[in-house]
């Protein structure tokens, strides 16, 4: 058994969350949210950056029902490195209800590539967040698109606005579905009509196979006000550029709740709140239906016949 001390200043997943006043539609996903541990019983990577609190599957799994969601897609968290199996456990025990997000390294066997897809992983994550990650040489991820191919996963990316330029020749040329994670984390202090969002919007734009998650509101405003306390309005300056989104690419956004929301410093939302922040960026019944069932569906559930409600 590990103890792990948890990052000074770390704040941990609101305990006590509302339920939304937005009623979800049946059948919404979670697309994107992670499990950290427990460490006790799935230690931390050693190469992590940050030490979490514990958030098992069972609390994540307590939450979507709490929140009204049917399903959810676990992203591998980068304080478990490449090490999936805390995401593949919690995966094993949801009863085909959620998907997962895998972290490889170059060289992985095939059969640990097929072992997660038969557990349920549908993509890759490649994470160039300098604060989270070491760089992966190109080279490294051109092995995993090359293992992942066969069995028709795609590859979630995670990118700051102001290094997109420089990483945008090498995302375009990855021949799979690409997922952006938290809309390529705009400066939203700068204007959504501005160069800077103009230049993503362009990326999107570029390949009609690129998907964007238009998530983590929490960690974008500069203003707020925070999802807490009754706050139904919550991140109002963010809401101008997650709503240029939709609006243009209404069958390729994602939505879900980041819980547990690591390395937020300002405060950590009540999740019942945050979920009320999507009617905000997606304003009629049809954008929310194709944003929270539709979408997520069509990419990481495209076999089943009708959603569970
Ligand atoms: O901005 C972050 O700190 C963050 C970290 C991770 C991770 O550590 O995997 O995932 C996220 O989606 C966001």
């Amino acid at each position: 058994m590990t103890n792990f001390e948890k990052t000074s200043g770390w704040l941990d997943w609101h305990a006590d969350p509302s339920r939304p006043a937005f009623r979800l539609p049946a059948g919404a996903v979670d697309t994107h949210c992670h499990v950290f541990g427990p460490g006790a019983e799935f230690p931390f990577a050693p190469e992590r950056k940050y030490t979490p609190c514990d958030a098992s599957k069972d609390q994540l799994f307590a939450l979507r029902d709490h929140l009204g969601f049917a399903r959810t897609v676990v992203v591998q968290a980068t304080c478990h490195g490449a090490d999936n199996s805390a995401m593949v456990d919690a995966l094993r025990a949801s009863d085909g209800l959620a998907r997962g997000v895998a972290t490889l390294r170059a060289g992985t066997a095939d059969a640990e590539v097929r072992a997660l897809h038969e557990a349920g992983v549908r993509g890759v994550r490649f994470n160039f967040v300098k604060r989270l990650v070491d760089a992966a040489p190109p080279d490294e991820l051109w092995d995993v698109v090359e293992r992942i191919k066969p069995y028709g996963w795609h590859v979630v990316v995670y990118f700051e606005a102001a290094d997109l330029a420089e990483l945008r020749d090498f995302l375009l040329s990855i021949p799979l579905p690409l997922v952006v994670d938290h809309m390529g984390r705009p400066d939203v202090g700068k204007d959504p009509h501005g160069p800077e969002f103009e230049a993503f919007l362009d990326f999107l734009r570029a390949r009609e196979d690129i998907w964007c998650k238009v998530t983590c509101p929490e960690r974008l405003s500069l203003s707020g006000p925070p999802a807490l306390d009754g706050q139904r309005a919550a991140y109002r300056d963010v809401v101008p550029f997650a709503r240029r989104v939709v609006e243009e690419f209404p069958d390729r956004v994602l939505w879900g709740t980041d819980w547990p929301h690591p390395n937020l410093t300002g405060h950590m939302p009540d999740d019942g709140l945050l979920v009320d922040f999507v009617p905000h960026i997606a304003p009629t019944p049809e954008l929310r239906q194709r944003l929270l069932v539709d979408n997520p569906m069509r990419l990481y559930w495209p076999d089943a016949d009708r959603p569970h409600a």
